[in-house]
């Protein structure tokens, strides 16, 4: 009788278990499926490495258009397509248009999936009205529209099948990340650091678009999901939070969102992701550490309670967002076999954590840098460098990088080939002027003026290629504009990206060299992904349609639909039109077949 109530409680207690297994386990097989891409990163481990080879050093010249899909939308084009089975699936900037498109068909629309968001969310999006994608699970599309919503539509029929409301256009808040699903749950984060936003990721439940659990980036250690298990590197003690700010209202307004990417380790079941700038920019305003803005977190996607957090830029005086992708490898370091996360900060350093305890083993500038002159490895601390401290009414000059940072939220990749990184990033410095500024809900909350130039050597960007092992660069190839588009790495040995003067470009993985490159018909900025069509060959997919902060870097104020003037971008340099088209197409690149 004991004996079968405890094989009962045993048998309910594994399927408790298994009934939350599915889509994680499914994500992880269709993620090594390399004829498919289901999420923006390709893998939970964010590396956008695709095994396919058939495109190689050797024949990507002669890469060719295989068709074209334009998306009728202007704007800052950063989605990654996604492919599952013989549809691809694509997400436009506001209003975000989500189109299935028949691979058997060369992109013939399937169907067409419209969520009509608010017109009122493109006042409040600091950074242009983009989407970086969607995510696959169970037969779901899952995405984010720029007025708060995250959104489940049936992947076969194009039919909504959920959608929740997360935040508010009227606090300023938008969404513009690309979610991913973990043990079925979708987690999302906010935007809105530039508006006097209180950052948050959430979790809801795939099935049903209800909200399992919310942790803010800021306030007290409840709010956060800080519990008895939290045990960050650096700082001892709880409740550090609400104590790292100067009031309550402070932290209630002090940004810390979640608009970049979220990576996971199924084995240790653990999630990261970065938080944005703190708010207002100028600093004076929040005196002490602002925890937890411009941060990372490790966290238990079944809970959401924090394992550890680290913070990049205790106040930061710069804009230095942390939310750049975090790549899960792992690597030799030392003699020592590491679980490691690699990240590319804003602040132009390259970090490379123990991601079981959030350690930091080294971290090295990428990019050049004068505002911290180096990490304490023992402290985690940065030390900052005083005669670049912004000044209230009085501008300081040549501050690097400039706040979209050494590398702004453009993913870099991983090739286990090769064991680099590839990374596109910016190139950038500027001038920065700080005042005072009021908190109004729904608009920007900065305090500054900035003004941006291109940074040592006069170019704008580089893509990079890393060794995250010795952490050090390996090769750079100089890009005039910030090289603002994703990286997609392939067992063929060729890496690609695209720039914002409209090349899409392959270079050989190992030297650098260019091996092929193609005029867009605008600016690059979104996600390249590889996958094999129903004809078995590989393609590479990528949308071009300029944008984003990018656009503003390299445009200034043009663009009256988002408030460039409010956040102050002065030192505008030529028009946006005038260097990159406008307008989102998608491009679908293949082989030609073998002439006989
Ligand atoms: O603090 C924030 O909430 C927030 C949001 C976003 C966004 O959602 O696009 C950007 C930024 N900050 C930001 O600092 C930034 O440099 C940036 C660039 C871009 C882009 O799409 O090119 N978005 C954003
Ligand atoms: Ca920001």
């Amino acid at each position: 009788m004991i004996r079968s109530k405890i094989l009962w409680l045993v048998f309910v207690a594994c399927s408790g278990k298994l009934a939350d297994a599915p889509a994680s386990d499914e994500i992880v097989r269709l993620s090594r499926d390399d004829s498919q891409w289901v999420m923006a990163a390709k893998n939970y481990a964010n590396t956008r490495f695709s095994g396919l080879d058939q495109i190689n050093t050797d024949n990507v010249k002669r890469l060719r258009v295989a068709w074209t899909f334009s998306t009728g939308v202007l704007n800052g084009h950063e989605a990654a397509p996604l492919v599952i089975k013989d549809t691809m699936y694509v997400v436009t900037p506001w209003p975000n248009i989500l189109y299935a498109l028949d691979l058997k068909q060369a992109g013939a629309i399937k169907w067409v999936y419209r969520p009509n968001p608010s017109r009122a969310a493109q006042g409040v999006a600091c950074c242009d009205v983009v989407n970086r994608g969607a995510a696959y699970a169970e037969g779901k599309i899952f995405f984010n529209t720029l007025d708060n919503h995250t959104v489940a539509v049936d992947a076969t029929t194009g039919k909504e099948v959920w959608k929740t409301k997360l935040g508010e256009i009227a606090r300023g808040e938008t969404m513009t990340m690309a979610p991913i699903v973990v043990k079925n749950k979708v987690l999302v984060g906010n935007s809105g650091g530039e508006m006097g936003v209180r950052g948050w990721i959430t979790a809801l439940d795939t099935r049903s678009g209800r909200i399992l659990w919310r942790a803010y980036s800021t306030g007290p250690d409840e709010d956060v999901l800080i519990g008895p298990d939290f045990k960050p590197p650096y700082v001892s003690g709880q409740n550090l939070g609400a104590t790292t700010w100067p009031s309550e209202k402070a932290w209630q307004i002090g940004g810390g969102t979640v608009w970049g990417w979220i990576s996971y380790d199924p084995e240790a079941d653990l999630i990261y992701y970065g938080t944005s700038n703190a708010g207002p920019w100028n600093a004076v305003q929040r005196p002490g550490e602002n925890k937890w803005t411009s941060s990372v977190f490790a966290r238990d996607p079944d809970t959401g309670m924090a394992r550890w957090a680290y913070q990049w830029n205790p106040h930061d005086l710069y804009d230095y967002d942390g939310v750049n992708e975090n790549v899960l490898l792992d690597l030799n370091i030392d003699g020592q076999d590491r679980k490691v996360l690699v990240h590319a900060d804003r602040n132009g350093y390259m970090y490379v954590l123990d991601r079981l305890t959030g350690e930091i083993i080294s971290a090295e500038p990428f990019v050049y840098t004068n505002t911290v002159k180096r990490v304490d490895l023992k402290t985690g601390q940065p030390e900052l460098n005083e005669a670049k401290s912004p000044q209230l009414g009085k501008f300081v000059k040549d501050i690097c990088p400039a706040p979209p940072g050494g590398k702004d939220w453009q993913p870099m990749a991983y090739s286990p080939r090769t064991g680099h990184l590839y990374v596109p990033h910016n190139n950038l410095c500027f001038d920065m002027k700080t005042m005072e500024v009021g908190y109004i809900a729904g608009t920007p909350y900065i305090g500054a003026e900035v003004a941006m130039k291109p940074g040592p050597g006069g170019n704008r960007g580089f893509f990079t290629a890393w060794d995250p092992v010795r952490n050090q660069k390996v090769w750079e190839i100089k890009e005039d504009f910030p090289a603002w588009s994703g990286a997609l790495a392939t067992a063929g040995d060729v890496v690609f990206y695209g720039t914002m003067d409209r090349w899409f470009k392959a270079v050989d993985a190992k030297t650098g060299q260019e091996l092929w490159k193609f005029r867009t018909g605008s600016g690059v900025i979104g996600q390249p992904v590889t996958y094999r069509g129903p004809d078995d060959k590989q393609y590479v997919a990528v949308l071009a349609g300029v944008g984003g902060w990018a656009g503003a870097v390299v445009a200034g104020q043009l663009d009256t639909r988002v408030p460039y003037g409010a956040l102050g971008f002065v030192g505008a340099t030529k028009d946006l039109p005038e260097v990159t088209g406008e307008g989102g197409t998608l491009y679908v690149f293949a082989l030609p077949e073998e002439s006989p």
